[in-house]
């Protein structure tokens, strides 16, 4: 269990090598197995490594176990945050989640608007010094999205809005043992404290003036006005800031370790080239940009490499006896468990052939399983696929030479990730 008070918690918290388990957890299971007793942050915790006693949490979650965050995690999003309901408010919110980010939304409302900006602003950076990819693409995906959110905002509250969208990370959760991170916890703080004030007036100013949208606000504005509903106006002003908040967080980092891989492998970027330039020499209106069918059924090997094992994620679950006690569940363990997946650590995207990878499963929890499982998967997916199909078929590109990612236990770039890019000389 460690020391008095603190337990072992900075062996959890303690940055390793990417290619590798966390120290602490690789000398726990060698000695105990699977499952393990230890101290985090002064909770006594029963840590599950084991793929079927995962799922079995995840499973049965509201029944044997209650879902629990580390305060840590509540503390900016606030307690009216999807994360932290359960039972069928839980059910009735990510529902209405998925009215933005479910797959109809994507290809009716999303996919067009999110080509041309990320087409827009890869032509910006183009012959500019490097740039910061996690920046670049948190800043796109704010600049598609929050229109898609509320459509009639003045230019300067839009404005504002995004910058506390923008200033969102969980990046001081994981690292959260430096100086640097509690700079990221400041912000993501006053980020989440103005951004949400911010929600709130828009909010009730759209409440009274009752004119009519066509935008997520108004699909929420429409659900709180059902009989009957189960949610209140500070559930959908928090559904709101979230959702906007971890889409660019998750999918801008994401992009980052795509970025890294593929242009480390010269064999898989190869491979995507010739994918993407079949896409557009097949494509009809040539000025047009990626449809949802090619990115559905043209885009098999892109598919294969945005389902990258990056989850690193622990969560935890309430469990009766002991009573106190909480049940720590690290799915990441079974991506990296060479029993399962050959060579784990080798970025092998031609392994995912002729998978399903949109459902989870108890050997593939990328994206979560069970009722928590991810709602912006699909988000994710398309936007990554989106970002490296105009990159490989229009730019050269190269990452600069200190790119590096650690695990803290999450995936953290200590240097960020920083890209040139220039137009290949055949679409100069
Ligand atoms: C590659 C990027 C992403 C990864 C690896 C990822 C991973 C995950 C995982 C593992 C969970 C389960 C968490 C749990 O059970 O506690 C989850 C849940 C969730 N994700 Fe993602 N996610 C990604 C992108 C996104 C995006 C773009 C959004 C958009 C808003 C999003 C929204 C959510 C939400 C709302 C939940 C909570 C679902 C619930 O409580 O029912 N995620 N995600």
């Amino acid at each position: 269990m460690g020391f008095p008070i603190i337990g072992e918690t900075f062996g959890y918290f303690k940055p390793h090598g990417f290619y590798e388990l966390s120290p602490i957890l690789k000398k726990k299971m060698l000695r105990y197995g699977p499952l393990f007793r230890t101290n985090i942050l002064g909770v006594k915790t029963v840590v599950s490594t084991d793929m079927d006693v995962n799922m079995d949490i995840l499973r049965h979650e509201n029944k044997f176990f209650s879902l629990s965050y580390p305060d840590g995690l509540v503390k900016p999003l606030g307690k009216d945050s999807l994360f932290f309901k359960t039972g069928n408010i839980h059910k009735h919110i990510k529902h209405i989640s998925m009215r933005l980010l479910g797959s109809e939304n994507l290809k009716q409302k999303i996919i067009k608007d999110m080509d041309r900006v990320t087409q827009e602003h890869l032509s910006l950076k183009a012959n500019q010094e490097r740039f910061d990819v996690k920046d670049a693409v948190s800043s796109l995906i704010i600049s598609h999205l929050t229109p898609k959110v509320i459509s009639n905002l003045k230019p300067e509250t839009q404005s504002k809005l995004m910058k506390n969208f923008n200033a969102f990370s969980f990046d001081w959760f994981r690292a959260s043992y430096t100086l640097s991170a509690l700079r990221g916890l400041y912000n993501t703080l006053w980020a989440c404290r103005e951004g949400m004030q911010l929600m709130k007036d828009i909010y009730a100013r759209r409440k009274t003036s009752r004119e009519k949208y066509d935008d997520f606000l108004e699909t929420t504005l429409d659900e709180l006005e059902k009989e009957g509903s189960l949610v209140n106006e500070d559930v959908i002003v928090s559904l709101i800031f979230t959702l906007c908040c971890i889409t660019q967080d998750t999918t801008s980092k994401a992009t980052c370790m795509a970025l890294k891989f593929v242009s480390e492998n010269p064999k898989v970027l190869a491979e995507l080239k010739r994918e993407h330039e079949a896409i557009l020499a097949s494509r009809e209106d040539k000025e047009g940009g990626v449809t949802w069918e090619e990115y559905r059924h043209k885009m098999t090997f892109t598919n294969m490499v945005t389902s990258l094992l990056l989850s690193s994620k622990a969560m935890g679950a309430g469990y009766t006896i002991p009573a106190g006690w909480i049940v720590m569940v690290i799915p990441s363990v079974v991506h990296l468990d060479p029993e399962i997946y050959e060579n784990p650590f080798e970025f092998n995207p031609w392994r995912w052939e002729g998978k399903e990878l949109r459902s989870g499963s108890k050997t593939f929890m990328v994206f979560g399983a069970g009722i928590r499982q991810c709602a912006g998967s699909e988000f994710a997916r398309l936007q990554i696929s989106i970002f490296l199909h105009h990159l490989v078929t229009t730019y050269d590109f190269s990452l600069s030479k200190d790119c590096e990612v650690v695990r803290v236990p999450g995936a953290l770039f200590p240097n960020g990730i920083y890209m040139n890019i220039s137009k290949c000389s055949k679409v100069t």
